[in-house]
């Protein structure tokens, strides 16, 4: 049981405000946009400063919904602005001002104050149930005080509760994206013998033309191998500014598997290669930053996750992939589809939805599948396997996959993979969240339709690098058999795996 007491008064409206029935009659009437009512019961397990958020906003709300005209000042100078209404709300909490002056100045309804003060709950945490992928407002995060702290809330509870959001106004610029948009198709129109000039088995980074579906998959949360038993339709690049692969000398093997990448040449896409370096280095920016917001939303240092990635960034390579779904061959074969379910193995994915096809599905806690259309002007950002591993499962790796278009469009999308070094061990983490993360996470776990499992298994042990690269191998082991033999003889001691099938794309 988790007492609300002290800020009971902010609970009890939230949890009106949330669930509905309980609410009085006045705040029924309102029009509540579905965003707004999910953001404050969302919030209501949480720190009491954000209540207090809520409660402004939830002022705000009911201000703007006109239930407060009968006490508004007819002098506009008289009625405060929302940040100055935020301020006052904090002024009266800490006592600083008096109720009186809070009635006459924020003109608060008397019976949503009697209502406020007459209820007392207590409640247990229970975790936010999701059936939409939220938004955050990257911007909130950038402005400090009141709207810093709810999109911290927020990102606190999606992190734990949905593992997915949509983030927009995010840093990256308008022009960089809509440049790597435009460059999607161009670039999958090229020849099929430029493409394949650039096929990813031609670089031992793994960077480059990807053609196939059906290959073999380890997959992440199962740990089973195999021929995935659902044939992907897709093409994709991979893609990464370079790497001077000179860093890894007198490294092992395995970290030598960044390096440069395989592109097109310049006179058949001009231009191609710059805007993807420079898109892919404004998202690795962002990618760094938002891990800095999470760990604070999880009551960690800003820069507790530093561990986790090396101090020279140029030591790290993420990897992005322009990917294109075609409708599938045969539309009559529930088999056949983009991407079957999976959870992505990295600290996070940034993901840019390249067109106005839809097709991405997420796993929400009690196991359905919720759309996550393509929204202009926004990415959407999941959490991969290594942050559920640092977070000891607190973040969700939230699964999803994606269902081959219908057709006739093509389905473009453009995930970025951030991941933690190659030199670090993830079972070496022992994060300090605050009790009240850990309730969050507690409850979450008694809801999921499934457990997550983020005990460490000996391969968390080793380093990071080490397991990337047997992971690599083992999904393409022709690959593994080529550049790295002796790695490969560890992996498979007893010989190459059964010849994996492949299915060529067929152009739409
Ligand atoms: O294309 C998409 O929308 C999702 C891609 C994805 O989940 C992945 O590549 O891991
Ligand atoms: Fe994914």
């Amino acid at each position: 049981m988790n007492s609300i007491s002290p800020l009971n008064r902010w609970s009890v409206i939230s949890f009106a405000y949330g669930s509905g029935h309980t609410a009085p009659a006045f705040l029924k009437a309102s029009t509540i946009i579905p965003h707004t009512l999910s953001h404050v019961s969302s919030r209501l397990n949480i720190f009491s400063r954000h209540h207090l958020y809520i409660f402004t906003q939830f002022c705000e709300l009911l201000w703007n919904e006109s239930l407060f005209d009968s006490h508004r000042s007819s002098s506009a100078c008289a009625v405060p602005t929302p940040v100055r209404r935020s301020y006052l709300m904090y002024a009266w909490l800490y006592g600083t001002i008096s109720q009186t002056y809070l009635f006459k100045t924020f003109r608060l309804h008397k019976s949503v104050y009697s209502f406020m003060m007459s209820t007392t709950v207590t409640t247990t945490v229970t975790p936010t149930h999701y059936s939409f992928i939220p938004t955050l407002d990257y911007t909130q995060s950038q402005r400090p005080g009141p709207e810093r702290d709810a999109f911290l809330a927020s990102l606190r509870d999606i992190l734990i509760n949905i593992g997915f959001l949509y983030l927009s106004n995010h840093s990256v610029s308008m022009d960089a994206v809509n440049k790597v948009i435009a460059y999607a198709p161009k670039f999958f129109e090229l020849r099929q013998e430029i493409k394949d000039s650039v096929d990813f088995t031609r670089s031992p980074a793994f960077l480059g033309y990807f053609n196939v579906g059906g290959q073999r998959v380890v997959h992440a949360r199962s740990g089973t191998e195999g021929p995935s038993p659902i044939s992907e339709t897709r093409e994709q690049f991979t893609f990464a500014a370079d790497r001077d692969p000179k860093l890894a000398d007198g490294c092992p093997e395995w970290a030598k598997q960044d390096g440069t990448g395989l592109w097109p040449p310049e006179e058949v896409i001009p231009g191609f290669k710059t805007a993807l370096v420079d898109y892919y280095e404004q998202v690795e920016n962002l990618s760094y930053n938002f891990a800095s917001l999470i760990a604070e939303s999880l009551g960690l240092d800003p820069a507790a996750f530093e561990q986790w990635f090396d101090k020279d960034r140029k030591k790290m390579q993420p990897r992005v992939k322009l990917m294109r779904y075609p409708p599938p061959t045969d539309p009559s074969n529930p088999k056949e589809t983009g991407i079957d379910s999976h959870e992505d193995r990295g600290f996070l994915t940034f993901l840019l939805q390249a067109s106005t096809v839809a097709g991405l599905e997420v796993r929400n806690i009690s196991g359905e599948w919720l759309p996550c259309p393509p929204v202009d002007g926004t990415f959407v950002v999941n959490l991969g396997r290594a942050l559920e591993k640092v977070t000891r499962g607190v973040c969700m790796a939230t699964s999803h996959r994606v269902i081959s278009p219908p057709g006739p469009e093509v389905r473009y999308s453009v995930p970025f993979f951030s991941n933690v070094s190659m030199y670090v061990r993830l079972a070496d983490a022992d994060p300090q969240f605050p009790e009240e993360v850990w309730d969050m996470y507690k409850a979450r776990q008694q809801k999921l339709d499934r457990p997550v499992e983020w005990a460490y298994s000996n391969i968390d042990k080793q380093l990071a690098g080490l397991t990337r690269l047997t992971y690599k191998v083992k999904n393409h082991p022709e690959m593994g058999m080529q550049y790295h033999p002796v790695f490969f003889k560890e992996v498979f001691p007893s010989g190459p795996p059964p010849k994996v099938f492949k299915v060529k794309v067929v152009a739409a």
